[in-house]
Order: C-alpha cells, then sequence, then structure tokens
C-alpha cells in the first residue's frame, strides 16, 4: 500500500517517500467489491455490489441522488463500517484497516482547506503529518503545485483564491503523496460550467501523468462520459450496468440507462423479424426500420433507443422516412432543438447541427425523419 496519509504525528520519523518522477509507470491499486452491503436500519444503501477496477483505472460512480454512490465511496474510504461482503485493495482485504492508513488520496465536493494555511503549507500538510523531511518535502510540493500549475499561487492563503483555484488545491493536496487510490466525491459540482469543463480536462490528464487508480463519484451524466475510462451506474443501491463510456451511451441495457446517460427517444415498436444482432421493426407510426439488437431471441414488440442527434431530417419524403409536425424548435447556438410528432403519435426529440443550409423549422411545418440500423439499439 502506498505510503499513509496519516493526519497525526507519527512516532518516529519515517524514511521519505522515494522521489519518484511524474510518469504513467507509477501504476495504481487494484480495487475489488464483493457483494458489499451497507443497510441504514430497516433500508438498503448497498445492495451486495460487486465491481473490480484495474490498477491505474478511472472509474466513476454515477446515478441519480440517493442511489449509494457516496455510501460506497464511503466504505472505501473507511469513514462508514461495512455489513456485508469485503473490499480488497490488490488482493488484501481493508476491513480491518482504518481510514488513515488505507493511503488513499481525496478530494470532496467542499475543498476542506486549512483556511490559515498557505497553499504550500496546505499541500505539504500530508507530507508533514509523514514525517517527510523538509528538503523532499518542499521538492514534492513544488512538483505537485507545478502539475496543478498552481506555482505562482504558493503563498497565497484560501481566500485570497476562487473556488476553481482552491479545489485545485484540494486535488494537489490529495495527489501529493502519490497514493495508489484517490477517491474523488463530486469535487466539481460547486463550480460553474466553463470551470468544471477545464477541470475536466486537468483531472485526466492527471490522471494520465499519476497513473493512480480514480474512483469518482458524480450525478452529471457528462462529465463522467468525458472523464471515465469506465462507468458504473447505480441505482436504488444496485450497479445496474458498467461498461466503458461509448458502450454505455450506444448500448445501454436498460431503459434506465438509456434515460439516465444522454438525451433518448425511447420508441415502442413491434418486431418484425429477428435475425440475431439485428431486428427488422415497425413503428407504430408505420416506418420500418432495421436496429441493433443483442437479444436473438425476442419477439412481440421491443423498446428502442435511437439517440437525438442520430435522426436525420429531410425535407422531402423518401422510402425510409416518416412524416412528423413540429411542435417545438429552438435555436441553441451550435445545434438546433427540435421536438416534432410522428403520425403514430410518438414525440421525437432531435438535435442538429447548425448550418448555413438549414434553418429553424416553423412550430406547425411538416418534416421527414429517418434512421439507418446503425443509429438505433433495441433495449434487453
Ligand atoms: N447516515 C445515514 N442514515 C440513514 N440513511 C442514509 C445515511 N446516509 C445515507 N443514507 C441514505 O442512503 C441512500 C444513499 O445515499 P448516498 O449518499 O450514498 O447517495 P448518493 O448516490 O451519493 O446521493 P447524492 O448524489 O445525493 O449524494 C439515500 O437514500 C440516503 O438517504
Amino acid at each position: 500500500m502506498a505510503e499513509t496519509l496519516a493526519w497525526r504525528k507519527p512516532r518516529q520519523r519515517m524514511a521519505p517517500p522515494a522521489p519518484r518522477q511524474a510518469s504513467r509507470e507509477m501504476i495504481g491499486s487494484s480495487i475489488s467489491m464483493r457483494s458489499v452491503v451497507k443497510t441504514y436500519g430497516a433500508f438498503c444503501a448497498a445492495d451486495r455490489i460487486s465491481l473490480d477496477v484495474e490498477p491505474g483505472e478511472f472509474i466513476t460512480l454515477l446515478g441519480p441522488s440517493g442511489s449509494g454512490k457516496t455510501t460506497l465511496l464511503n466504505l472505501l474510504a473507511g469513514f462508514q463500517t461495512i455489513d456485508g461482503g469485503e473490499i480488497l485493495i490488490d488482493g488484501r482485504s481493508i476491513a480491518h484497516v482504518p481510514t488513515h492508513r488505507r493511503g488513499f488520496g481525496m478530494v470532496f465536493q467542499s475543498y476542506a482547506l486549512f483556511p490559515n494555511m498557505t497553499v504550500s503549507q496546505n499541500v505539504a500538510f500530508p507530507l508533514r503529518m509523514a514525517g517527510v523531511d523538509r528538503a523532499t518535502s518542499d521538492r514534492r510540493v513544488a512538483e505537485t503545485l507545478e502539475m496543478m500549475r498552481l506555482s505562482d499561487h504558493a503563498r497565497k492563503t484560501p481566500f485570497e483564491m476562487s473556488g476553481g483555484q482552491q479545489q485545485r488545491v484540494a486535488i494537489a493536496r490529495a495527489i501529493v503523496m502519490r497514493p495508489k487510490v484517490v477517491l474523488m466525491d463530486e469535487p466539481l459540482s460547486a463550480l460553474d460550467r466553463r470551470l468544471r469543463e477545464s477541470i475536466q480536462i486537468e483531472i485526466r490528464a492527471l490522471h494520465q501523468t499519476i497513473g493512480s487508480t480514480i474512483l469518482f463519484v458524480t450525478h452529471d451524466q457528462s462529465e463522467a462520459l468525458t472523464m471515465s475510462d469506465r462507468i458504473a451506474v447505480m441505482d436504488k443501491g444496485h450497479i445496474i450496468q458498467v461498461g466503458r463510456p461509448v458502450d454505455i451511451y450506444r448500448q445501454p441495457q436498460s431503459r434506465f440507462v438509456a434515460s439516465f446517460v444522454g438525451e433518448s427517444n425511447l420508441i415502442e415498436a413491434e418486431i418484425l423479424e429477428n435475425r440475431g444482432g439485428t431486428m427488422r421493426l415497425r413503428s407504430r407510426s408505420g416506418l420500418v426500420f432495421d436496429a441493433q439488437s443483442r437479444d436473438a431471441s425476442a419477439s412481440g414488440t421491443a423498446t428502442v433507443l435511437v439517440r437525438p442527434e442520430r435522426i436525420a431530417l429531410r425535407e422531402t419524403a423518401t422510402a425510409d422516412s416518416v412524416a412528423a409536425t413540429v411542435t417545438s424548435a429552438l435555436f441553441m447556438g451550435e445545434t438546433l432543438r427540435i421536438e416534432a410528432e410522428m403520425a403514430g403519435g410518438e414525440t421525437l426529440l432531435i438535435r442538429c447541427q447548425d448550418t448555413a443550409a438549414r434553418s429553424l423549422p416553423q412550430i406547425g411545418s411538416r418534416i421527414h425523419v429517418s434512421w439507418g440500423a446503425q443509429d438505433c439499439w433495441v433495449l434487453a
């Protein structure tokens, strides 16, 4: 396990951690959760959760409020006790390892900086508590501040810094010991969108550099899609799908994941033919189309996901299109957001690029829409 982030005086001076160049060769720990259970009275906040995280992976727990994300992170950190199952770090159970000996870096929504200390002192704090000698500590702090582009702010106190800068200090403090695991609980949710996006990119780059395993909690689906190697989608104390962002987005396994991650059109359709891998379907409005599918044996009816940006808009009818009436049309800068009702009564959300050739349609006007087999996915 990495050097501990013990926030107390050590009994004796420890040997300083070996100076490491910031590089990808420093690989984080594996995390394995096995049937983890946490209950609050009769309520089950984590219901037999199992998840394996690879060394150096950036994994995000994504889910609505109350789904159990923070609970899982707290169990991992040791802030709460586990009621069933086990958590292994690099194959070893951490059941009897107290928080301060787990050696994790942690970042929370509230920056939790020491207000009376400078940026340097805040970042140096874990090194000081671990008894690292002054010269090593100074070098490590300087390196880390540079990594977080904070070198010019080293002598400031938190009061003299913006929210985004303070959060970068909190991140610097969490990684200064080069922990093998970093836990981040909604670290960017107090920041405005632009700042959030720029720090997302910084955290992603930082992860590439330090190679720690990062477990990141958010309820923001676009943040999860942007940052993660894999996403674990949570709902009501369960992990309901784990996968790469592109697979979660394109091939969700349930209505819940399809609706929670990204915008979606869920179209009820009759299965005309199941070819295993693809299906031919007919929507209520009479559109016959092909869709990708995982279920080779389904028959009857199916729910098909079509993402708003995958719908093609046409001026005139074609053999593979269906007519729809525009019910809402908004100019949103780079995209147009259009809602249209198909003949069968289904409402479609459509997003398309704003181009010189395409103007915003009038409400009540008739458009023709179509999509190809590659653009839609039958939900299991
Ligand atoms: N100490 C506690 N006592 C009782 N119930 C709790 C406690 N902590 C959490 N819960 C409940 O457990 C469930 C999961 O909470 P948790 O904080 O893990 O959710 P979350 O997904 O992180 O939500 P959020 O995004 O709002 O932080 C919630 O229904 C919450 O009310």
